[in-house]
């Protein structure tokens, strides 16, 4: 193991870089780290649009409309009509080389559809460092591109014709100033490196320094969130003792082990080898497991995370097998299975309470799945929360028996999260908002219908108040544009007005 390197940023100052040649770099804490802690807080090394996307302002990165956007009057890419945007540097690398290498505007007509043109400009923004920023670029070249890894795929090929082939075509960019090589660099860099910022919309792609660091965990023991301004906070979900690798997770953690391991090694190139991953039974949760086909087995066939290596490349293969009777089933006749309950899956209105209702019922009786299955845990969360919110139908409006369901249903995936997501904070502090709401209104319904008294309401409604700071806590990082960063403002006004409430009853009582 190489020797620790301890980061010159102050802010960056409870973390070390280490290496091994598993992981390559890699980040350990290098004091204790308190639950709710930021430990990294950085701003782009660069940003650019995704690589499929329709025009966006080259500055702002928002998304413009044909009849609502005007040209730079330089290079005449589109930008929206906000001054700032037309006098920002931000925009600055493609302007110079449409102006200087190019040497002819360029004209967007077609606003629609995702824009060709535009896939390769975050890594022409990259490859503009190497002469105007030496600084971004010995950083951004450090960063892991999996260069060999990535020659065949099918990305690889695309990222050939695609950016490096068009970058040379349409900005007439020389091989002697950059050869087709170095242009698959920066978008093996992206890839690896890149984060989607929904600050935006759509949403961009940065890449940050530090933070290209962190390794993945399906079960980390940090998550990310991004300020107003698009800096990364990387905020520690557990206590973290010294020492301890930092990990974030670089997967959807509700997509089943195949779907994630899959995802990691195509994007990622490297086989998850976390507790989640390695433990058949996803932490205990059978979130993957489907019953025996041997119905007087009444075990579960889960996968079992295997990967082998070819040619340098990780394939995941994992086996499907009965815990209990230890059969092997091959891919296809759980696949089988599997694809007739996502087209079900997919065929279930998720904005629709009585949709998801009906989908959870028929699953809950045909013995296919296990109770805790993916399919139905996300039928579950949304449910949790649909429940009392679409316009007609608001917690107060909700029928006694829909409040419990809705109360019940927060609560068993409350702890389903903190099981198998805990660093999922985003989905913790909505559910609990949504719990601080029905606890109120069902505290409310029992004080009208005599059930309760006064101090059992005062207990209900400091139930209530728990679940709303704990909801501020999760998500006082969500950026204000985001659903998650509004709960997190509504959640403060609410909580304020519930102190009120409940300081008039202290003095009534
Ligand atoms: C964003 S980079 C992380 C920093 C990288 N290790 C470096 O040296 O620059 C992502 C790459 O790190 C490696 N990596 C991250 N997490 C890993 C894990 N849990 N297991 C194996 N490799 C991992 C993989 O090579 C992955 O493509």
């Amino acid at each position: 193991m190489a020797l620790a390197k301890v980061t010159e940023n102050s802010k960056n100052c409870a973390i070390e870089i280490k290496h091994d040649n598993e992981l390559g770099r890699y980040l350990v804490t290098s004091r204790d780290i308190q639950p709710g802690e930021i430990i990294i807080n950085e701003a782009p090394l660069i940003k650019g649009p995704a690589q499929v996307t329709g025009p966006v302002c080259l500055s702002c990165l928002k998304n413009l409309k044909e009849d609502d956007h005007s040209t730079c009057s330089k290079c005449g890419w589109p930008l929206c009509n906000d001054d700032y945007c037309h006098d920002s540097a931000r925009h600055v690398a493609e302007c110079d080389w449409t102006v200087n290498k190019r040497k002819q505007k360029v004209q967007i007509k077609q606003f629609i559809t995702p824009h060709r043109t535009y896939e390769c400009i975050t890594t022409l923004r990259c490859l503009y460092q190497r002469e105007h920023n030496p600084a971004v670029w010995k950083k951004l070249m450090e960063l892991e591109s999996h260069c060999g890894k990535r020659q065949g795929t099918e990305q690889y090929e695309s990222d050939k014709r695609i950016i490096a082939q068009f970058l040379n075509r349409f900005f007439k960019i020389e091989s002697a100033d950059f050869s087709e090589n170095d242009v698959l660099k920066i978008c093996g860099i992206i890839q690896v490196n890149g984060h989607e910022v929904p600050l935006t919309s759509p949403a961009h792609v940065a890449i940050y320094e530090i933070a290209s660091m962190l390794e993945h965990s399906c079960v980390p023991n940090c998550n990310k969130s991004f300020s107003n301004d698009g800096e990364l906070l990387i905020r520690a979900t557990r206590f973290i003792p010294a020492g301890e690798h930092i990990s974030i997770c670089y997967t959807d953690p509700l997509w089943s082990t195949i779907n994630r391991l899959e995802h990691l090694a195509v994007t990622k190139f490297f086989l998850c080898q976390c507790i989640r991953c390695t433990d058949p039974t996803e932490l205990g949760t059978y979130y993957s497991a489907i019953n025996c086909f041997n119905k007087k087995c009444r075990g579960f066939i889960v996968p079992h995370s295997n990967g082998e290596k070819k040619r340098n490349k990780v394939i995941p293969d994992p086996k499907w097998e009965c815990l209990t009777c230890k059969t092997e089933h091959s891919k296809t006749e759980v696949n089988k299975v599997l694809n007739q309950i996502a087209y079900d899956f997919s065929m279930t209105n998720k904005h629709d309470p009585s949709s998801c209702e009906i989908f959870l019922n028929h699953y809950k009786n045909n013995g296919l799945l296990h109770p805790n299955h993916y399919f139905l845990s996300n039928v579950r969360l949304k449910l949790a929360q649909l429940y009392g919110q679409t316009t007609e139908n608001d917690v107060q409006s909700l029928s006694d028996l829909n409040l419990q369901r809705k109360m019940d249903l927060c609560f068993q995936m409350l702890e389903f999260a903190t099981l198998l997501y805990p660093a999922e904070w985003r989905i913790h502090g909505v559910l609990k908002f949504e719990l601080h709401a029905t606890v109120a209104e069902d505290a409310r319904r029992k004080m009208i219908k005599g059930e309760i008294d006064c101090d059992n309401l005062k207990l209900q409604l400091l139930e209530s108040k728990k679940w709303l700071n704990e909801t501020v806590f999760h998500l006082k990082y969500e950026p204000d544009n985001l659903p998650e960063g509004k709960i997190a403002k509504q959640a403060e006004r609410n909580l304020e007005d519930l102190e009120r409430l409940l300081t008039k009853m202290y003095f009534q009582l």
